[in-house]
């Protein structure tokens, strides 16, 4: 009898050395479950005017593209609001590696190198100011003004010492290797660095693939209690109505892009090390070949995960609600290539990082991509951006609030998404 043994990974340590690469303020890197993304320096930037922004990015690539040069790629975020300038650049090298769920080197631990316990935390707004918020919600769902709005609360981390950005990416890494991790300029002075779950849609081998999660449940230590977190999640009569508004968004967003286009009828569950979620993985073949991957996001975003419905209603509670401008948060980030291929996920599970005033100056060249390339090739000059005049973190997390939403639920909901982040940044509060 043959026995046939599985192949062996070609090249063990590719992914995590992308990952360890890493250099903030020059570098983005973009982690998904099908490839590890690095890339540096900045080329071109998407620019920011009245065009839709995949006619723009469409316009960057196709002015990069050099006969027999590799195919060019444009990596970065988009903020929520729609109006907000994105922060989208075709970088000066890219490098690919396989994905870092993998890569047996991902399962090595990362030091805490930070001061644990040098952050000031502050809540913007106060747990029982975000509580309120959601109540109101809920009182103005119940007399049947609209079905559903996600509602987010912050976290200000301010310490004097700038935090070790490459290492929390790390840590974000090496805990969900199968999520989508980041860490990439986007705005003068500024990195977002997260790991999702959410996968807004890919387009590859001709295919659109979008991943909607919406109804949640925190992870417990107790194995037990873990499952029994999980079991009800899947039974919960709220979270399934939440997460079947969010669904049903997708879909018809999705359809006019496709020929054909299949979804489960029930939806099964995906874990973050902090979060369980209901997750439902829709399928599409695009009628036109010519439709690409942002075109298909542009069109899905903000999807009722992060916004509400209808959407205009959501936007409005929103504004009304958050004291806090959400910036990337809640918007896409990933890569496009010149083919229209490409991955944008949801960002969410995220933090904006800042320099301090006397670190401002290196980050700036990073994040605004005429200086980068610059600072890259000199070393990675940006990388301590922040050292020297300590930094300022914002932390995202919101939930998704229906009529039968309890605000005390929902503060622990959010409690449980702020994890994520906390504990890649050492932070036990
Ligand atoms: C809005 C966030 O997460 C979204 C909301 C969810 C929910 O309300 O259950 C679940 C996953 C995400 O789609 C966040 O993490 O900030």
């Amino acid at each position: 009898m043959s026995v046939s043994l599985q192949e062996p990974f070609v090249s063990p340590g590719e992914a995590t050395a992308l990952l360890d690469a890493y250099r903030p303020g020059t570098d983005r890197f973009f982690g998904s479950p099908r490839h590890t993304l690095l890339a540096s320096g900045t080329a071109a930037e998407v620019p920011h005017d009245r065009r839709p922004l995949p006619e723009r990015v469409r316009d960057v690539l196709a002015a990069r593209r050099r006969p027999g040069g590799p195919v060019p790629v444009v990596v970065g975020s988009v903020p929520f609001a729609p109006d907000a300038p994105s922060a989208l650049a075709v970088p000066e090298s890219v490098r690919w590696a396989p994905p870092l769920r993998e890569d047996p080197l991902v399962a090595l631990p990362v030091p805490h190198t930070t001061a644990r316990d040098g952050w000031h935390v502050r809540e913007v707004p106060e747990a029982r100011e975000y509580g309120a918020a959601v109540a109101a919600a809920v009182a103005r769902m119940r007399a049947g003004e609209f079905a559903k709005v996600v509602l987010a609360r912050t976290l200000e981390l301010t310490s004097p010492n700038a935090p070790d950005l490459a290492a929390v990416l790390r840590r974000l890494a090496r805990r969900d290797p199968s999520g989508y991790t980041f860490a990439v300029p986007s705005g003068p002075g500024r990195t977002l660095v997260g790991a999702s779950p959410e996968l807004l849609v890919a387009r590859r081998c001709g295919r659109l693939v979008a991943n909607p999660l919406a109804g949640s449940a925190p992870r417990s230590e107790d194995p037990a209690e873990d499952v029994r977190n999980a079991a009800a999640l899947l039974e919960s009569r709220k979270d399934l109505h939440e997460h079947a508004v969010v669904v049903a968004a997708v879909r018809s967003a999705l359809a006019p892009f496709c020929t054909r286009l299949e979804a489960p009828d029930r939806p099964t569950l995906v874990r973050t090390a902090t979060m369980w979620h209901l997750s439902t993985t829709v399928l599409g073949e695009p009628d036109d070949p010519a439709t690409t991957a942002l075109d298909v996001a542009s069109a899905l975003h903000p999807t009722p995960a992060v916004c509400g419905t209808p959407t205009a209603t959501a936007r409005e509670v929103i504004a009304a609600s958050e004291p806090f401008e959400r910036g990337p948060y809640a918007g896409m980030v990933g890569w496009q290539d010149a083919s229209g291929d490409g991955e944008w996920v949801v960002t969410i599970r995220c933090a904006e990082a800042e320099a301090g005033a006397a670190g401002g100056g290196a980050a700036e060249a990073g994040a605004a991509g005429g200086g980068a390339a610059e600072a890259g090739a000199a070393g990675g000059g940006a990388a301590e951006a922040g050292a020297a005049g300590g930094a300022r973190l914002r932390l995202f997390a919101g939930a998704g609030i229906v009529a039968a939403s309890r605000p005390d639920a929902e503060i622990a909901e959010t409690a449980a998404k702020f994890r994520t982040l906390l504990d890649a940044l050492g932070v036990r509060a």
